[in-house]
């Protein structure tokens, strides 16, 4: 038996987790950890008070003690002010991953152990596994859910301390099991996108934070299409939303870069041949969390949603490698975090540095 601290988002994952751990004979305890409330007037819904009233009402169908954990500064400090600063200099911020490492694991685990637990668990769909060489993490047994791209920055001293109960288990059969164990939220609605900004849409968020820096649209020869109201409102790959009509039948215009400098959207054909659009070659760097370096070969999933990929895995320094792609990858972009795993073992991750043709 354990002391865990389980996460409880107020969604079914965490709840069938804390009431997996509490059958099997663990102390638990339930805390929902408030990150962030829209006082701002930020257009849209925060459901972060019916999302503790369903935390609540959770811990007291599985018998559990439930805190709420005010983390409001520091998710600001670590988090919000990442994903804006990120988004004003031209990359693309990553704050579901950096999220685990620096709340979930980070401020809710210190937390944790200072209060005597000896786990935080969460109903991420991952595993833990123990080696004598330390604890890394597997990825989750439902493909379709998998969320060990997530936990892809966390460091080994992090994982050591993290349960995942839902690991093994199918997104089906957790909800089979909220049914049985009479959770209130067993029907309830999967949340979608960033952890804390719920029904806001990201381009309100980044427009409240972010004032409008409009530049022109040009096509990879630097012609003029048209102009945008921020790069900060585009990603690598955008298909739509841009206004500007592909001129060719059948074939869109995308996004495939955006000059900073110049503060310039570039579009291009969505064709293998499109400068910018794929990448054989890029550099990731920060990779702190890796139990040994990185292989030769590895596998890098650039994306949550993305299939790992092969390449070639050369150092350039500590903590900073340069991949090759066996084969070209699609709107890379800079900031992004890239998982690597040796098949279904997760390796570490790193973010984009810098990314070549
Ligand atoms: N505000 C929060 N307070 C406490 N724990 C949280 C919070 N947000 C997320 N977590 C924990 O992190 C896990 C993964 O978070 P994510 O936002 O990806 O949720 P999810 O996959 O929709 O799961 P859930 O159905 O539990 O909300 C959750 O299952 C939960 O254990």
């Amino acid at each position: 038996m354990a002391r865990i601290l389980v996460g409880l988002s107020g969604g079914v994952d965490s709840s069938v987790a804390a009431a997996l751990l509490v059958e099997q004979g663990h102390d638990v305890v339930g805390a929902y950890m408030k990150n962030w409330v829209n006082d701002e007037g930020i257009p849209g819904e925060c459901p972060w008070e019916q999302d503790i009233q369903d935390a609540l009402a959770v811990a007291k169908t599985t018998g559990i003690e439930f805190r709420v954990i005010d983390l409001v500064d520091e998710y600001r400090a670590r988090i919000v002010n990442y994903l804006i600063e990120g988004y004003r200099a031209g990359y693309t911020p990553n704050p579901d991953v950096l999220c685990n490492r620096e709340m979930k694991f980070g401020v809710f685990l210190d937390y944790a152990l200072e209060q005597g637990f000896d786990y935080v668990a969460t109903g991420h769909y991952a595993r833990r596994m123990d080696t004598p060489q330390g604890a890394f993490i597997l990825r989750g047994r439902d493909p379709n859910k998998d969320q060990s791209y997530f936990l892809s920055l966390m460091r080994p001293d992090q994982i050591a301390r993290a349960v995942f109960p839902l690991g093994d288990l199918l997104k089906p059969e957790v909800r089979v099991l909220a049914e049985k164990y009479g959770l209130p939220t067993a029907r309830k609605k999967d949340s979608q996108g960033i952890c804390f900004i719920g029904q806001v849409k990201m381009s309100d968020f980044l427009r409240h934070y972010l004032p409008d820096k409009p530049g022109n649209i040009v096509d990879t020869e630097g012609r003029t299409l048209g102009t945008h109201n921020g790069l900060h409102l585009f990603t690598m790959g955008q298909r739509k939303g841009h206004g500007v009509a592909s001129p060719r039948e059948g074939v869109a215009y995308v996004v495939v870069g955006k000059d900073v400098r110049r503060n310039r959207l570039i579009l291009g054909y969505e064709d293998a041949s499109t400068r910018g659009l794929y990448a054989s070659r890029a550099v990731v760097g920060g990779i702190s969390n890796t139990l040994a370096p990185l292989p030769a070969r590895v596998m890098a999933q650039p994306r949550y949603r993305a299939k790992a990929e092969w390449a070639s895995c050369e150092y350039l320094e500590e903590g900073k490698v340069r991949l090759g792609f066996d084969t070209p990858l699609r709107a890379l972009a800079v900031g992004q975090v890239c998982a690597f795993y040796d098949g279904g073992k997760l390796l570490g991750g790193g973010f984009f540095e810098s990314i070549e043709p």
